[in-house]
């Protein structure tokens, strides 16, 4: 896995700023999936800084590295304006984070 990752190296969000957007994932959730809970907050990501989607794997949901491994590589090949861009992602501290660009529809309730 760690062979594969170097290849999104320059993905990586430091897990401070996302605890800082998120006031340490206590508030700003926007959902739940399959993967854990969805938060919203402002990061500074790999096109700038703006509020985005902060999705935290929690292993008690049954997801583990393969999946989280699979969504960073099926995020990242597809890039379309009406589709999710994979913005970052954080792996520290035993923690797996996806930081995705809003989907516009959700955005405009959340925010
Ligand atoms: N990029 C996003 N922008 C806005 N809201 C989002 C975004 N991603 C997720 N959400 C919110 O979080 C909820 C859960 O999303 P998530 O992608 O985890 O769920 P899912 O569709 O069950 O997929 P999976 O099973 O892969 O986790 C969504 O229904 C939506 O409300």
């Amino acid at each position: 896995m760690d062979s594969i990752m170097k290849e999104f190296e320059h993905l990586k969000i430091q897990l401070e700023e996302l605890r800082k957007a998120t006031d340490s994932f206590g508030s700003k959730v926007i959902g739940a999936g399959g993967f854990g809970k969805v938060y919203k907050g402002e990061v500074l990501h790999s096109k700038g800084r703006s509020m985005i989607a902060i999705k935290r794997l929690n292993r008690e949901f049954g997801q583990g590295d393969p999946e989280f491994l699979k969504e960073i590589m099926m995020l990242s090949r597809y890039a379309h304006k009406n589709l999710i861009s994979l913005l970052g992602y954080c792996d520290e501290d035993g923690e797996k984070i996806l930081c995705t660009s809003m989907h516009l529809m959700e955005a405009s309730i959340a925010i």
